[in-house]
């Protein structure tokens, strides 16, 4: 089993570097599928299990993709197959975004229904929509979609129902190669929208509107590998400067962008935190006692579903009663319970929590119950008095790179531990190895700089099987045992 284990009590000081968007990277390197010539070349591509996952799914399609010092190389040529392979597409939603480039460039797919953070019902419905409305023929069955369209898709005027993020990317790559002009309206705004739309345009696509709520795509009739730098990741960003609040610390995010994280910085300036933009990032501090704040979730412009539970670790400690209330997934309050087990005081009605803030946390053992409710847990547990466990790290891994280091790096007591798992069936003895950083398949880069994820995966890569990772000096400690799933 893996854990974090936190001491908390530390001021956190010094500067972060934000990474890459894996909510833009993802459906960027799904968009990759659509150039016929020529390689792309994506920068600032973070090292995440979620990141590793599309690799494959691309690499399942006919893709040859490598990937070095945050560069991902792609070309696609060839689509091999049409079918997106189950295993990796339940492991997460942005899997689904390559059913978009796949009617685009073959005219037929086979993919199951996506997995994800389990934080709502998240249908799919807006993407068919889309498809169905540009003449894809789609039927279902026995968990799995399958779509094809006789010659090509064609452009057509579409109404999002809700202005989905993943429908908005998938329906605007289709229609990058269909045969005539799409017109999407209600669709989504994010940034990360818009970092796709300008990779289709780099490749030669005619997308137009990415940010409003009416985007209009001309289609083409090729597209070329191209250049692209991912944009910071906003969410990673918030997540450090809810870390910098909670402690009293004060820290740099660099790289964060402060169009894009409005909402979080007018909330964390309501309550009280000093926030002061610069050229090349953000800078943190906190030192008096915060406010209580509502905060209420809303697709972009508004304040963002992805940093609700790291906002609500933030106003645990705050002085006074704040009411949460998420409006884009149904159930994405599984924090609160284990929240609970640090001492908050917090009541969930339908949609809505009530925080009753002051509250001094203290440490427990408590578990992520998805992506961004393992970022929430460990900020609370950088203030709780003594030290917090956390596991369900895989679900970290999808989207924070080296989170231990990063925190460690600003000054907080953190560690991240590999230990026998607690519950493990019975299977071959596995095999422990200590040899130099270099060999564990990370050659390329500096030892410091090679993350539990990153061995894990070069580890997984040669013949699937699971391993764990300790990082000492410059040597690698990999246990690797065959899987058992
Ligand atoms: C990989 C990625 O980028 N993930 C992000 C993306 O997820 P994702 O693209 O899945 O989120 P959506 O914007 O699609 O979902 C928003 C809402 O629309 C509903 N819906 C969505 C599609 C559909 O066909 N029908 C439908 O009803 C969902 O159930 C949800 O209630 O945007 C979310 C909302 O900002 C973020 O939390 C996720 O981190
Ligand atoms: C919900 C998230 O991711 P996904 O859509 O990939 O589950 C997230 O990034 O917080």
């Amino acid at each position: 089993m893996t854990k974090i284990i936190v001491r908390g009590g530390q001021r956190l000081k010094g500067t972060v570097r934000v990474s890459g968007a894996k909510n833009a990277v993802l459906p960027i390197l799904a968009a990759s599928l659509l150039a016929t010539e020529g390689d792309s070349v994506i920068c600032d591509v973070p090292l995440l299990d979620d990141v590793m996952t599309i690799q494959k799914v691309l690499a399942s399609l006919g893709a040859q993709l490598t990937y070095n010092n945050e560069t991902m190389r792609i070309s696609a040529p060839v689509i091999s197959s049409y079918e997106a392979p189950y295993e990796l597409i339940r492991k997460m939603r942005a899997s689904f975004l390559v059913m978009g480039p796949l009617l685009a460039r073959v005219g037929r797919v086979r993919i199951s229904l996506p997995g994800g953070c389990a934080i709502g019902t998240r249908p799919i419905d807006q993407h068919l929509k889309g498809f169905e409305a540009m003449g894809a023929e789609i039927t279902l069955g026995h968990g799995f979609i399958e779509a094809s369209v006789k010659t090509r898709l064609k452009g057509a005027k579409i109404y999002l129902d809700v202005a989905s993020v993943g429908a908005t990317e998938n329906i605007m790559m289709a229609a990058a190669l269909a045969d005539g002009t799409t017109i999407l309206e209600n669709a989504a705004k994010e940034p990360e929208i818009v970092d796709l739309a300008n990779y289709i345009n780099a490749m030669g696509g005619k997308v137009r509107g990415a940010g409003t709520g009416v985007i209009r795509i001309e289609g083409v009739d090729r597209m070329h590998g191209a250049g692209h730098n991912v944009i910071p990741d906003r969410v990673e960003a918030g997540t450090y400067m809810i870390a910098a609040a909670i402690t009293g610390g004060d820290v740099f995010v660099e790289g964060a962008i402060a169009d894009h994280l409005t909402p979080v910085i007018s909330k964390l300036q309501e309550m009280g935190v000093e926030i002061t933009e610069s050229d090349n990032g953000l800078r943190v501090r906190s030192s008096s006692v915060l406010k209580s704040v509502d905060v209420k979730t809303l697709p972009h412009p508004g304040f963002p579903t992805d940093m609700q539970s790291q906002m609500m670790a933030l106003l645990l400690v705050s002085e006074g009663t704040s009411v949460v209330t998420e409006t884009v997934f149904e159930n994405r309050f599984m924090h609160v319970e284990e929240f609970q087990k640090m001492n908050a005081q917090i009541k969930v009605d339908g949609r809505t929590a009530i925080v009753n803030g002051g509250m001094p946390l203290t440490g427990a053992k408590v578990c992520a119950t998805d992506l961004r409710a393992g970022a929430a847990l460990i900020c609370a547990a950088l203030r709780a008095d003594g030290e917090t466990e956390v596991t369900g790290l895989h679900h970290v891994d999808r989207g924070y790179v080296d989170i231990t280091g990063k925190l460690a790096s600003l000054g907080a007591i953190i560690r991240r531990v590999e230990t026998e798992s607690e519950n493990a069936p019975a299977f071959p003895a596995a095999t422990s190895a200590v040899m130099p950083a270099a060999a564990t398949g990370f050659a390329s880069l500096p030892a410091r700089e090679i993350t539990p994820v990153a061995a894990i995966s070069a580890a997984s890569s040669e013949g699937e099987a699971a391993a764990s990772f300790k990082r000492e000096k410059e040597i690698a400690v990999l246990t690797v045992q065959p899987t058992w799933a």
